[in-house]
């Protein structure tokens, strides 16, 4: 009996001819180009099996690169589902990361190198996040937030994987200030003891690829140690990434290369398609064999997938099909606020007879929020893939919590501290020094009453007193309006974000989900109890991993998953695609509307049987726009052409009007540099000691000092604050006050 008829046999699989194709071809460099749900880890699997069932390759020759450690241990699996009667041998599956690191640590141990690990475990002073936050402060000589700081660690671990030289670490699209500088300054760091090194896991894969490429005795080892490689998820691997397994390939290059360039959605964490694209410009013998059968879907979600990424223009043109019945319609539902898709949404997951063959999916993570609300308020389970607690540490929720703390107790100077300069009461920094100095336990601003800086503050200060007052009587959604109108707080947001570059939206947006949170509950602290509910429900979450409950997942983490029925939520514009996507895509560059594309079109071909695409028009009193997407997916339903994208001109106006930038999972990229003002002071002559300026984040103050590096100014507000005297007039900091 032939291999594949005895495979048949044993575990009900019968290979098409293009996978067995695949299967056979052993020696020599191979992509196989798979299509999702065309079988590429059941193709992988039988290969391997070839390779030591035929070929007698002994397992320890051959070494099997995956992305993920589930994909490797879902490989793993599978492996031992197919061959635990055939074959005793075990074979290394590994991660690429871990793979690199024991190179790394190999190396090493042999060249008396001691190194300490700065990254997976938190609270350690020498952990990554406190390196850079230091290095942060050191250079802008300011604390970055937290959004600085993941688009910073973004920015660092792009430019690692990418292999961004030195020079060219400017071109990267970043809006914090200084990011080279800060990357640079991070890499000496972790270097400046040659014996004690600090390593990230960036830098495993790094220094892999430099012990690889520079010591010949290594590099040969490993290369006579394997045979065979094969690498699944290619598509999700960075340039040094993609290095690191060609050395190991080489000189035989008995390399199989399985990958889907449609399903690339890491290009924001350094993911290099190009290799895949160009593979038989790197491998002159390189042999292409594409699986483009879908063995999954219906035939109408396959159909409509598979005209939808023809979209997409830079790929490898394949055609999706399938031989499985045709199915149920895709729905489109078009509601007209968004509480209506989240009660659609709910309903429907109630009324699942078996809610695990269903998954709902999003962008972002803020899409959860509310729906994880509802899904408790109905005793609803759910299993969250890759929770995401950010948005109770959000420092807005933590501003509305402050508030209400104050209107306990007013006395509290600590916490005015904290919000004083997000409500108009015009309470100055000097005022505050002084409040904290003395040790009177009276009312803050009774306190302040006796020391106004100008006539209008006594009016404001007392009306702020009983607003903050009243708000403790309230009930908690009545409070946030309060203190979102009258305290002038939606008023602070908006000035943080005209400041800052931020995103004005998804700050409106943050305060407006705590506003709906808030419904319906009795008292402040009851909704300071329910966040802390929510964030332990949602953290727990993940112990329903195997019950019968709904999966909640963002687009990204639901690759390699397969489920009955699929909701696609918040499709909207402004979402997916997101501004920047759109934005980008109108100047003539398509890189990201190339992966919002495919990130819709990975979504679409997680489902088996049923597809809902949900949209809606209004959200928080404003019109939005359903995604260009699912007019696409329409037409396509329709028969009709697919022409050029009809992007929302609402969205991209309103860019433009308030030029801010969204969020999405892509941080590094996706912020917006701020425009520099028009009457921004551009040279240090403009600047002496005395000047009065208007600085763009603390408003206004003096220059104190000045010298060729730095510049230290007194703000009415902030106090003293040194800065980068180059920073500041490269960026426009700086505007001379207008008498
Ligand atoms: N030749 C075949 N005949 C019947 N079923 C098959 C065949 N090959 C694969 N399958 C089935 O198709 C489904 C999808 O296979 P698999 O999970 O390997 O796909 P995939 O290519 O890894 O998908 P994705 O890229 O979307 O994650 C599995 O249930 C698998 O058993």
């Amino acid at each position: 009996m032939n291999f594949f008829d005895k495979m048949h046999e044993l575990t009900n699989v019968r290979l098409n001819e293009v996978q067995k194709q695949a299967v056979r071809y052993a020696d020599g460099p191979l992509l196989l180009l798979a299509s999702p749900g065309s079988g590429k880890t059941t193709t992988l699997n039988m290969k391997i099996g070839y390779l030591m069932l035929v070929k007698k390759v002994p397992a320890s020759k051959i070494l099997a690169i995956t992305f993920s450690k589930a994909s490797a241990s879902d490989m793993e699996a599978r492996f031992e589902q197919f061959f635990h009667t055939l074959t005793m041998e075990r074979v290394q599956f590994s991660t690429i990361h871990s793979f690199a690191f024991k190179i790394v640590r190999e190396y090493f141990r042999m060249n008396s190198i001691n190194y300490q690990l700065i990254e997976g475990e938190k609270g350690s002073y020498l952990h990554k996040r406190n390196i850079i936050r230091t290095i942060f402060i050191e250079h802008r000589k300011i604390a970055p937030t937290e959004d600085e700081m993941d688009e910073l660690l973004s920015y660092i671990s792009f430019a690692k994987n990418k292999m961004v030289s030195d020079t060219e670490l400017g071109k990267i699209d970043c809006s914090i200030g200084e990011a080279a500088k800060i990357y640079k300054a991070y890499d000496t760091f972790k270097k400046q003891n040659p014996q004690n090194l600090l390593v990230d896991f960036d830098d495993m894969l790094t220094y892999c690829y430099e012990i690889l490429r520079d010591d010949t005795v290594v590099r040969h080892k490993y290369q006579q140690l394997y045979d065979y490689v094969l690498t699944d998820e290619s598509q999700d691997n960075s340039v040094v990434q993609h290095e690191i397994v060609q050395i190991l390939a080489a000189p035989q290059n008995n390399l199989c290369v399985v990958a889907d360039d449609d399903q690339s959605i890491f290009m924001w964490r350094g993911a290099d398609v190009s290799r895949l694209l160009n593979f038989q410009t790197i491998y002159a013998n390189g042999k292409i064999v594409t699986m483009a059968q879908n063995y999954r879907s219906t035939k109408e979600i396959v159909d409509t997938a598979n005209q939808f990424i023809k979209r997409n223009k830079n790929r490898y043109d394949k055609t999706m099909f399938t031989e499985n019945p045709q199915g149920k319609k895709i729905e489109i539902r078009n509601m007209r606020r968004f509480d209506l898709q989240l009660n659609y949404l709910v309903d429907e997951i109630q009324k699942a007879t078996t809610p695990k063959e269903m998954i709902v999916l999003y962008r972002n993570n803020a899409s959860a929020i509310r729906l994880i609300d509802q899904l408790e308020k109905k005793d609803i389970p759910f299993y969250m893939k890759d929770v995401d607690v950010k948005f109770f540490r959000h420092w807005i929720v933590e501003d509305v919590l402050n508030f209400m703390r104050l209107s306990y107790n007013d006395s509290r100077v600590d916490i005015l501290e904290k919000i004083y300069p997000k409500m108009n009461a015009y309470i100055k920094k000097a005022q505050i020094t002084q409040l904290l100095a003395s040790n009177d336990q009276s009312s803050c601003f009774d306190q302040l009453q006796k020391n106004i800086h100008a006539p209008y503050q006594e009016q404001a200060l007392r009306k702020a007193k009983k607003l903050i007052k009243s708000i403790n009587s309230m009930a908690p959604q009545e409070a946030i309006d309060v203190i979102r109108k009258q305290l002038g707080y939606d008023k602070s947001l908006k000035n943080v974000a005209e400041r800052l570059g931020f995103n004005e939206e998804h700050l409106l947006s943050t305060i407006s989900q705590l506003e709906h949170l808030s419904e319906g509950l009795p008292n402040l602290e009851a909704f300071a109890q329910r966040l802390k509910d929510l964030e332990e429900i949602m953290q727990t979450s993940r112990f329903n991993k195997n019950e019968n409950v709904v999966t909640l997942s963002t687009l990204h983490s639901s690759k390699g998953l397969e489920f009955d029925c699929v909701y696609m939520i918040d499709l909207i514009d402004g979402i997916i695609p997101s501004k920047e996507d759109m934005k980008d895509f109108k100047e003539g560059n398509s890189e990201k509307m190339d992966e919002a594309v495919r990130l819709f079109y990975v979504g679409m071909t997680r489902a088996r049987h049923h597809l809902e695409l949900l949209t809606y028009t209004m959200k928080d009193e404003e019109s939005v726009s359903p995604s260009a997407f699912i007019d696409d997916v329409k037409k396509i339903m329709l028969g009709e052409a697919v022409g050029e994208l009809q992007l929302s001109d609402k969205v991209l106006k309103d860019e433009v009007v308030r030029s801010k930038s969204v969020v999405t999972n892509k941080s590094y990229q996706t912020k917006k540099v701020r425009d520099i003002p028009k009457d921004a002071i551009k040279s240090r002559d403009e600047l002496q000691r005395g000047t009065v300026v208007l600085h763009q984040v603390y408003d206004q103050g003096y220059v104190k000092q000045i010298n060729d590096e730095e510049i230290e100014i007194i703000f009415d507000h902030y106090g003293a604050k040194k800065f980068m005297l180059e920073f500041c007039l490269k960026q426009g900091m700086l505007r001379p006050l207008k008498k």
